[in-house]
């Protein structure tokens, strides 16, 4: 099977991750990348990295660049991308968004905390939430759809959400948990996209580590709509001097029932058979955690559990590539589900060895 693809955005970080992906990928043959600031240009000439691996030349965006792919990449920003879905779904085409345009299913939640409103609030319930490994059945459905022949749209979920929501949610799925859960998370600065600005800027960002947005980043909500945990999350994300890689830390306070009483043997045991048939999913050995650097550029993501001092909180560490679990590789997972491949293909490259 050939599915003929499009990256929009292809220019920017998590564009050109899905271009590099996707030039080994057996079925997804990418045939248009867009930028319409480098129309024109050779990919190769902007990342020569790539040489070898790709003649794609970039084109100015528009659905027109776009007609005749069977799957389209969005890897613009919040707001461009909702400006882009309605056509490209009335053109049949399935659409893969790498934005927050579609995440969340409320639109008033989504004005709340982008401060704009919802073009197209009627494709929120449309949308299949891409996260394959706690809403494979959403993913089901739109592979049903596009089966049925129509465009299936998956709205790919954030970084931050991701790392946080595999480290917490089999330990909230059983129940463990009561109370507000806190999430420390790091990122590294391509999570910040390609444009410098003087927060990512090197000058500023290199030997250097802040919290931002604290109380306020936009990836709260969505990771209360994951987790099933609306109004009980505090979330702080912090920028380091990292090319890739994200590592959240979330603190589960234990119900009074599990306090003390369920071992982390045991929570280990529920964690390892609820992702027992995820390839991307490895639950560390109990006394080891998990680091950035064992993961990048690839699909996979690292968890590490811990109890606190007191044994009445689970720490749950989780570890990504921003750029490859967290936005283009999660995307492409997304994509062989709802095309009907296995989900690892084009993804089975182990993290870079050092
Ligand atoms: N970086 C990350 O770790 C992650 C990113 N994401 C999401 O992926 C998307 C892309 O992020 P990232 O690659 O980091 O961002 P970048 O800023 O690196 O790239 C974005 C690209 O989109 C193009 N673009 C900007 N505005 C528009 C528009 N109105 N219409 C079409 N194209 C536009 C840009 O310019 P031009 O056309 O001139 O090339 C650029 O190439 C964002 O929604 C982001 O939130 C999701 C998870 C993680
Ligand atoms: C370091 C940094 O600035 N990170 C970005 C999040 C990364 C991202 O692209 O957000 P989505 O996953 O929602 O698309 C931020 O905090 O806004």
């Amino acid at each position: 099977m050939t599915i003929k693809t499009g990256i929009v955005g292809a220019a920017g970080f998590a564009g050109i991750e899905l271009v590099r992906l996707l030039g080994e990928h057996p079925s997804f043959e990418v045939g248009v990348v867009t930028s319409d600031s480098l129309a024109g240009t050779p990919v190769s000439d902007l990342y020569p990295a790539l040489d070898g691996h790709t003649d794609l030349v970039f084109e100015k965006h528009g659905v027109d660049a776009l007609e005749g792919c069977d799957a389209v990449f969005l890897a613009v920003p919040h707001t461009a991308a909702m400006s882009q879905v309605p056509a490209l779904l009335e053109a049949g085409i399935s659409v893969f968004d790498l934005s927050a345009d579609y995440r969340l299913k409320d639109a008033a939640v989504y004005k709340r905390w982008y401060a704009t409103e919802h073009t197209s609030p009627e494709l929120l319930e449309k949308a299949a939430f891409g996260l394959p490994e706690l809403f494979a059945s959403e993913l089901a459905r739109a592979a049903a759809e596009r089966e049925a022949g129509a465009a299936a749209l998956v709205a790919c979920a954030g970084c931050y959400p991701t790392a946080t929501s595999l480290a917490a949610y089999p330990a909230i799925h059983a129940g463990l948990v009561d109370g507000t859960v806190i999430v420390d998370a790091v990122s590294g600065v391509t999570g910040a996209g390609k444009k410098a600005t003087e927060r990512t800027h090197f000058c500023f960002a290199n030997e250097s580590i802040e919290a931002y947005g604290v109380g306020t980043h936009r990836h709260t909500p969505e990771i209360e709509q994951i987790l099933g945990l609306e109004g009980k999350v505090v979330f702080t994300p912090h920028l380091a001097p990292l090319n890739r890689g994200i590592l959240s830390t979330v603190y589960l306070p234990l119900s009074a029932e599990h306090a003390g009483e369920t071992s982390l043997e045991a929570i280990r045991d529920l964690y390892t058979e609820f992702y027992a048939e995820d390839a991307f999913v490895r639950v560390l050995p109990l006394g080891t955690m998990p680091k950035t650097g064992s993961v990048a550029g690839s699909n996979a993501c690292h968890i590490g559990l811990a109890l606190s001092a007191a044994g009445d909180m689970l720490i749950a560490v989780g570890a990504i590539d921003n750029l490859c679990k967290g936005a283009a590789g999660q995307a492409v997972q997304c994509a062989n589900i709802v095309f009907g491949l296995p989900e690892t293909t084009g993804l089975t490259a182990p993290a870079l060895p050092v």
